[in-house]
């Protein structure tokens, strides 16, 4: 019996010992005090088992472990408040993550749950963990698809738009070497840096040049100003002359009516033919020194108001001249404005004018007015290839071929870039559909030929008609989606809005 017992005891202690041993390897590193404990404790449960040791370890693992229980609680509360507090601030940015709100909401619960064991904190901890993945994952997708499309394609806007404007102003200056040295950085290409301060001097240059433009008018102005100030002061002059005039020819008349009057009285009261002679001969003499002096203030008036019509004369002939002068610089600065300098086509200023009398001029007559917008196909890789200056080249050579395939009651704007647009005006969808079919193919056929290299050029087009009641822009809209039609159609095609056919 008592060998009996001891046996069960072995075993037992035995159990005892391999269950300390998992303990041990499960809690191993997670505090040395309980390593170096559980290590005891299998040392007095091995062999010849020493329970009375065994029970001081027990106890003092009893210890450690209450404390380590209250640590790790503590340690899980602090990580579950913390991640708690990770979850909710990135939250408000993914407003625009539909997916990912929705994730973080579902996690945010979980961490509100009691949390059981160390499983359950260490796969809340994996969950915060994908959860922060598929944020950084969908902000550098963002990022790369923001930086290919939106970052470079406003950098183009940009450059293009500084280009147009350089190119007018150098129309203007051509001698500038600050504006050419910036047209040509443009061509290559600039840094953000670079076209920040490139908009800076632009926007100098536009300010400068409408300072002196408003000196100038302010100067014609005022020389308009004092050249009607001078012949008013003439008029007037004049005026006053010719008043004071008519009174001296006025007194004289009167001077003379009286010496006839009196020759009448001296006639019938006259006693002797005699006294009558030496009357008489003295009234006409006396009249005939008034009617001299007369003439000779007469003379003398007329000779004042001919130098006062003679000066007059020349200051209208030269308020004449200045606005004319005048005029024509505002003609020619109007004529600048709407001319794109590259291709010597109207620009986007000149097509918005065009636009708008043709589509009144469409509603008024009930004729169709038809719009076109091409654009180059593949024209990138002409700059690429032969550089810009090819690029540059190819613009006035298609922008001139372009213009001499329609009619002169046809109009044609180089819109930006590589894209022009184009106003038939008595054009419906069928006629525009045949004549820009006859544009493109007589496009692919212009011999091209850069560094001794031939190269074949097409354009894609997109066609539509003008629709009562509807905004010119709205129009362009429409021919410009049919563009970006026909370039995914792959390119080299027109392509005109079916509704009008
Ligand atoms: N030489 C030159 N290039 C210009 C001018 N204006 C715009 N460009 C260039 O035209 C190119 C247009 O390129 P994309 O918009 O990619 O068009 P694409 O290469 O014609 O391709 P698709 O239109 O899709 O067929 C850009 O590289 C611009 O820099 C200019 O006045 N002169």
């Amino acid at each position: 019996m008592e060998e009996k017992s001891l046996q069960s005891l072995k075993q037992h202690s035995e159990l005892l010992a391999q269950f300390i041993i998992r303990l041990s390897k499960f809690y191993e590193g997670f505090s040395p005090d309980i390593d170096n404990e559980l290590q005891k404790l299998r040392g007095h449960l091995s062999g010849r088992p020493d329970f009375t040791l065994a029970n001081v370890s027990v106890n003092k693992l009893n210890k450690t472990l209450r404390i380590a229980d209250l640590t790790v609680r503590k340690y899980t509360a602090d990580s579950l408040a913390q991640w708690e507090e990770a979850v909710k601030k990135l939250q408000h940015s993914l407003i625009d993550e539909p997916a990912l709100t929705k994730e973080s909401a579902k996690i945010l619960i979980s961490l509100n749950q009691p949390v059981q064991s160390l499983f359950v904190l260490q796969s809340l901890c994996n969950k915060v963990l994908g959860l922060f993945q598929q944020v950084i994952k969908t902000d550098s997708n963002n990022a790369d698809i923001s930086s290919i499309t939106s970052a470079p394609a406003l950098h183009q806007a940009i450059s293009d738009e500084l280009t147009q404007l350089i190119e007018s102003y150098a129309n203007k200056n051509s001698e500038d070497d600050q504006l050419r040295a910036l047209r040509h950085k443009l061509k290559q290409g600039m840094t953000e840096d670079e076209l920040l301060q490139s908009c800076i001097v632009i926007i100098r240059l536009v300010v400068q040049d409408s300072l002196s433009e408003a000196n100038i008018s302010g100067k014609v102005i005022q020389s308009l100003h004092q050249a009607l100030g001078g012949i008013h002061e003439n008029i007037s002059q004049s005026i006053e002359q010719s008043q004071s005039n008519f009174e001296a020819r006025q007194s004289s008349n009167r001077d003379i009516k009286a010496k006839l009057d009196s020759i009448e009285d001296q006639l019938r009261q006259a006693e002797s033919l005699e006294k009558l002679k030496q009357q008489a001969q003295s009234y006409l003499s006396s009249m005939a020194l008034s009617l001299s002096e007369r003439e000779e203030a007469e003379q003398r008036e007329q000779a004042e108001l001919m130098t006062l019509l003679s000066a007059m004369r020349n200051q209208l002939v030269n308020l004449q001249k200045q606005t004319q002068q005048y005029r024509r610089k505002l003609a020619e600065q109007i004529v600048s404005t709407q001319t794109d300098a590259l291709t010597k086509l109207g620009n986007r200023k000149a097509y918005d004018e065009r636009v708008e009398k043709e589509c009144q001029h469409a509603i008024d007559t009930n004729v169709p007015l038809a719009l076109a917008v091409i654009d180059i196909d593949y024209f990138k890789s002409i700059n690429d290839k032969f550089g810009h200056a090819a690029g540059d080249k190819t613009l006035q050579i298609v922008g001139k071929h372009l213009k001499s395939l329609i009619q002169p009651t046809d109009f044609i704007a180089r819109w930006g870039g590589e894209e022009f647009v184009v106003l038939f005006p008595a054009t419906n969808a069928t006629e525009l559909k045949s004549k820009l079919e006859k544009i493109r193919i007589s496009l692919s056929k212009l011999p091209l030929k850069f560094r001794e290299q031939k190269i074949s050029l097409t354009a894609s087009f997109g066609g539509t008609c003008y629709r009562e009641g509807e905004t010119a822009a709205a129009m362009f809209e429409r021919a410009d989606r049919l563009l970006y039609r026909a370039k995914h159609s792959g390119r080299n095609c027109v392509m005109i809005d079916q509704e009008f056919i």
